[in-house]
């Protein structure tokens, strides 16, 4: 298939979705609301060690919620952070084949049993394997400010990305989602990996952004896109784990500044404090307030919407029933 036939699944995806699909919403969040105990240099991926099932469990509460994308369990799942704690490479590798297959089962249990009744509105949902920033890897918050220091080199990030992405992609997910990406070497890293390897399945790229203007490490997204734009391996570019009172204007700039699908998925609102290891209060949407600003976003021009860290499937829920009704689902 090729790299044009493979981003018309994503664009079917949306306009089957009335024009704008709705990604999931916080993983790790929903681990934990779980009980699962995450204050790890692994964070999530440890769950794919410890307690698969209630990955896959996970899946399934988004696929209920309305979600028509599944972001795996991949993000913080790195071959070195696995080799760190004492596992082979083998089963590094499986753990991360794991975290496609999870979401793979779920988006197929669930869609055999609701593709039968034909007063459904649900789709059959992708599945988008997390390729979280080496920043998430470090476990320092680093994600949240670019600052990777003087000694990490283009090269470094390609070598850091270039195993976990051929054994994701081997694995057979839909699409790749490059999260919280900080700054503009890392996407040129992610971009370059993409051609050096002919990655023939359709990727977003998704920026953190802690001022609401930029990229945390203060370069402008109009920089940061030069590299992303100039790819067709890259279907959708846009914003994670941002607070939400940044996305509409961040929605309008981007219209400006890229052709590509715009994405959004934002936290809560909390702060990640990546010290203590914990969130931080602040100013938050709740799920109300995501229920009323999902059909702003997508009228602002959002492709695709969903909820990163602090978020749950009921927001999700809330998201997905605002569009629906907007488009005439329902
Ligand atoms: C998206 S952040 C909350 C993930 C956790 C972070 N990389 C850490 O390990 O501290
Ligand atoms: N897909 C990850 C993103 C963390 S920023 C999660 O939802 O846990
Ligand atoms: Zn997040």
């Amino acid at each position: 298939m090729g790299i044009v036939k493979a981003s018309a699944l994503l664009n079917d995806l949306i306009e089957k979705a009335g024009g704008c699909a709705v990604v999931d919403g916080g993983l790790a969040t929903q681990l934990e609301k779980h009980g699962a105990s995450i204050n790890d240099p692994l964070w999530s991926a440890l769950c794919l060690i410890k307690d698969p099932d209630l990955v896959k469990r996970v899946h399934l509460e988004y696929l209920e919620a309305g979600a028509d994308i599944l972001v795996t369990s991949s993000y913080q799942a790195t071959i070195p952070g696995f080799l760190s704690r004492g596992l082979s490479i083998e089963e590094a590798e499986s753990l991360l084949e794991k975290s496609v297959k999870l979401a793979v089962e779920a988006r197929d249990k669930f869609w055999n049993v609701v593709k039968r009744n034909p007063r459904q509105s649900y789709n059959r949902a992708l599945v988008a394997a997390s390729i979280g920033s080496y920043g998430a890897y470090l476990a320092d918050g680093s994600e949240y400010s670019g600052d990777y220091g003087p000694h990490v080199s283009l090269d470094k990030l390609k070598d850091f990305h270039r195993h976990r992405l051929q054994v994701l992609v081997d694995a057979g997910p839909d699409i790749l989602a490059f999260e919280t990406i900080p700054n503009k070497l890392e996407a040129q890293a992610c971009v370059e990996l993409l051609e050096e390897e002919n990655v023939q399945i359709p990727s977003w790229i998704c920026f953190s952004s802690v001022d609401g203007k930029n990229a945390p490490s203060g370069e402008s997204f109009k920089d940061c896109l030069d590299v992303i734009n100039r790819s067709d391996k890259v279907s959708a570019f846009g914003i994670n784990c941002a607070p939400p009172h940044f996305i509409q204007t961040l929605i309008q700039e981007l219209k400006e500044l890229t052709a590509k699908a715009i994405i959004v998925y934002p936290n809560s609102g909390e702060i990640w404090d990546g010290i203590s290891k914990r969130w931080l209060p602040s100013k938050c949407f709740d799920d109300e307030k995501f229920e009323q600003f999902a059909p702003i976003w997508r009228d602002a021009g959002a492709k695709l919407i969903g909820g990163c860290c602090r978020t749950t499937p009921s927001t999700i829920q809330a998201i997905s029933k605002a569009l629906k009704e907007r488009s005439g689902f329902d």
